[in-house]
C-alpha cells in the first residue's frame, strides 16, 4: 500500500479537494472533500478524478469516496410578528453586512406574499434559470447570490397561494443550486403560517432574527413568532429593533414615532438578545427604492447594519 500525494496525480485546482490518495493493487482510493459543493458541482469532481486516475498506466480501478461536508450550510430566517416592520430592509442588509465580512452568503426572499428584495438588490429584470431541474440564484451586485419569488412571477402581480403551492414555492428557492454559500439568510413573510411552518419542518434554521418596530402591537406579534422558533427549537439569535428615533432632516431634532426602546425591554423580559436598533430615517428608504441598500455604502447609515451583522456574525461563528 502507498500513500500518494494528489498534487502528483491531479491539477492543483482538483488535489486541494482530496484528503488523502493511496494506491494498493492497482487501485486508487482518492479521499474527497465535497464540503460546500451542489451535486452537479460533486459529480463533475468525481468524474474527473476518475477519469484523470484512470488514465495513467498503474492504475487499473478508481474508487471515489466522497466525505460528508466541511461546513453545513447554515439557515439564518429573519422573521417578524408584522408585514412593514422592515425585515426584508434588515435581511438584505445583515447578508450584504456578513459578505463585507467575508462570509460566503446566500439570500433566499421567501417573503412570497410580498418579495421585495429583487427591488432592494436593484436585479428586478433579471431571471433565474434551471439547471438539472434546480434554480441557479441570481448573482447581484453586492457579492451575495439570491432568489426571490419576485424574480418567478411578474412584477406587481399579487400571489395569493394556498398552503402547499406556497410550500413547493419555498422548496424551489432552498434547494437551489447554492454552491459555496455558508449561510442562506432567509427573509420569511410575516407571522406564522404555511411557509414558516414548511421552514421550520423542512428546512430548520440554525437560528432566527425578528425585527420588530417599537410599537405595543408590533411587540406582542413578535414575541408570537418568536415563540413559534422556540417551539420548533430554533433558538432566536436576537431581536432588533427597527425604525427606532427619527431624526428630522431640518432641524436634527430626534423624535420617536413609535415609542422607543420598546424591542430591548421586550427583549429582556422574553430572555432573548438584544442585537441592536435601527433608526428611521429616510436614506435607509431611499437607498432601498433604489436598489444601493445602506450596508453595502461607507456612509454612517450602514453602520448599524454593520454593528448588528458583527454580532451574527459572532453567533455564527460560536454555533459552527
Ligand atoms: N429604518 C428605516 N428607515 C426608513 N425606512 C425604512 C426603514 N426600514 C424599512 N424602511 C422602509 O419601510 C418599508 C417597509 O420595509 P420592508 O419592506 O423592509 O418591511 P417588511 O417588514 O419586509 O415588509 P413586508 O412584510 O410587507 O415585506 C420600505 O419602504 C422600506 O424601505
Amino acid at each position: 500500500m502507498s500513500s500518494t500525494d494528489p498534487k502528483a496525480f491531479l491539477p492543483a485546482a482538483v488535489a486541494e479537494r482530496v484528503t488523502s490518495l493511496t494506491i494498493v493493487n492497482r487501485r486508487a482510493i482518492a479521499v474527497v472533500d465535497v464540503g460546500g459543493l451542489d451535486e452537479r458541482e460533486r459529480s463533475e469532481l468525481e468524474q474527473a478524478i476518475t477519469d484523470i486516475l484512470a488514465d495513467r498506466e498503474e492504475i487499473d480501478e478508481v474508487r471515489v469516496a466522497m466525505t460528508a461536508e466541511r461546513k453545513a450550510r447554515k439557515i439564518i430566517a429573519v422573521g417578524s410578528g408584522k408585514g412593514g416592520v422592515g425585515k426584508s430592509t434588515l435581511t438584505a442588509n445583515l447578508a450584504i453586512a456578513l459578505a463585507r465580512k467575508g462570509r460566503k452568503v446566500g439570500l433566499v426572499d421567501a417573503d412570497i406574499y410580498g418579495p421585495s428584495q429583487p427591488v432592494i438588490f436593484g436585479n428586478q429584470g433579471q431571471k433565474p434559470v434551471a439547471h438539472d431541474e434546480k434554480l441557479v440564484p441570481v448573482a447581484s451586485r453586492f457579492g451575495v447570490p439570491m432568489l426571490s419569488m419576485g424574480q418567478l412571477v411578474e412584477p406587481g402581480r399579487a400571489i395569493a397561494w394556498r398552503g402547499p403551492m406556497a410550500a413547493g414555492a419555498l422548496t424551489q428557492l432552498l434547494d437551489a443550486h447554492w454552491g459555496d454559500a455558508e449561510i442562506l439568510m432567509v427573509d420569511l413573510p410575516p407571522g406564522t403560517g404555511d411557509v414558516q411552518l414548511t421552514m421550520l419542518q423542512k428546512f430548520k434554521p440554525a437560528g432566527a432574527v425578528i425585527v420588530s418596530t417599537p410599537q405595543d402591537l408590533a411587540l406582542i406579534d413578535a414575541a408570537r413568532a418568536g415563540q413559534l422558533f422556540d417551539q420548533a427549537g430554533v433558538p432566536v439569535i436576537g431581536l432588533v429593533e427597527n425604525m427606532a428615533g427619527y431624526a428630522c432632516p431640518h432641524c436634527g431634532e430626534v423624535s420617536d414615532p413609535f415609542g422607543k426602546g420598546g424591542v430591548e425591554t421586550t427583549a429582556a423580559r422574553l430572555e432573548l438578545p438584544f442585537l441592536g436598533r435601527i433608526p428611521l430615517d429616510l436614506a435607509i428608504r431611499q437607498g432601498s427604492d433604489r436598489g444601493e441598500p445602506p450596508a453595502a455604502t461607507d456612509g454612517p447609515i450602514a453602520e448599524p447594519f454593520l454593528a448588528i451583522a458583527d454580532k451574527l456574525d459572532a453567533w455564527i461563528g460560536a454555533n459552527s
